[in-house]
């Protein structure tokens, strides 16, 4: 593959990622080893609690102005417009005085700009309407084209496709890719992570316990993530074998 020749755009090698600092450090991941190439689309993947927020807030943290992000619980604010809210991704490029005149009356280039953007994903209509007064899945798909007005090279997100239906995700998914080539999304989706993705990185027990391109791996490697899934749950992997990470795709270098 040709990213194996070029420099990553992060790599961590060995660290430790957590919570807190000095002696209230709280480690989450351990003697984590990752490397993320221009180019990639990555699924990280997980059950609830196994560190995949913790491990965006870290590359995040890394990749600073480079990386656009939207968060899990979308950190909208509800009375303000769903054109502000977007606006708000681009805040520090203006001045303060354009920030506080556009909150009074929106400025003609960027209400034309987020118009667009918020039509496409499927917002018309909505630009003036308060954020509070919206569905979930219109809050998602606002927090959404925040970060899309980023601009930036690449994309994280946790769990932005969570609270649409399947058909919505796969529509905003190719919205994201058509801004981004490279992407890092934490979802729960394992068919959506194996179809439309290039690789996962799956964290189980503090670790990384999948790093593998997605043509190497099948649906019931993905189920060894989520131990604790109970299967008579409609929706929810089949019962996974207890993980062997000698047999998963893990640590034998890029594919
Ligand atoms: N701000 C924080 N301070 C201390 N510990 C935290 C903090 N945020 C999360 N944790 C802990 O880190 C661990 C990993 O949490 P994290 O939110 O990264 O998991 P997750 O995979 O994103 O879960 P979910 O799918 O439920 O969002 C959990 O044990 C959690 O309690």
């Amino acid at each position: 593959m040709e990213s194996e020749q070029r420099r990553p755009l992060i790599a961590l090698n060995g660290e430790s990622v957590g919570h807190g600092r000095g002696r209230q450090y709280r480690a989450v991941l351990h003697d984590l080893s990752l490397e993320l190439h221009e180019g990639e689309r990555v699924a990280l993947l997980g059950q609830s609690g196994a560190g995949k927020s913790t491990l965006l807030a870290a590359l995040r943290a890394r990749l600073d102005d480079r990386a656009a992000w939207c968060p899990q619980h979308h950190g909208l604010v509800p009375q303000l417009a769903v054109y502000h809210n977007v606006y708000m991704g681009r805040l520090a490029e203006r001045s303060a005085l354009a920030n506080l005149w556009n909150l009074v009356r929106p400025l003609k280039a960027p209400w034309r700009e987020i118009a667009a953007l918020t039509k496409e994903l499927g917002l018309d209509g909505l630009l003036r309407r308060p954020v509070g007064e919206l569905s979930g899945g219109q809050r998602q798909r606002v927090a959404i084209a925040r970060a899309l007005y980023q601009r930036r090279t690449l994309f994280l997100g946790d769990e932005p496709l969570a609270s649409v239906d399947p058909h919505q995700a796969l529509r905003l998914l190719a919205l994201i890719e058509a801004r981004h080539a490279t992407t890092v999304i934490a979802l729960h989706q394992r068919e959506l992570a194996l179809s439309h993705f290039d690789r996962v990185w799956g964290l189980r027990d503090g670790h990384l316990a999948i790093d593998a391109a997605t043509r190497e791996l099948r649906l019931a490697d993905l189920d060894a993530l989520y131990p604790d899934a109970d299967s008579s749950l409609p929706g929810t992997p089949p019962p996974s074998t207890p993980l062997d990470l000698a047999t998963l795709p893990c640590g034998r270098g890029r594919a």
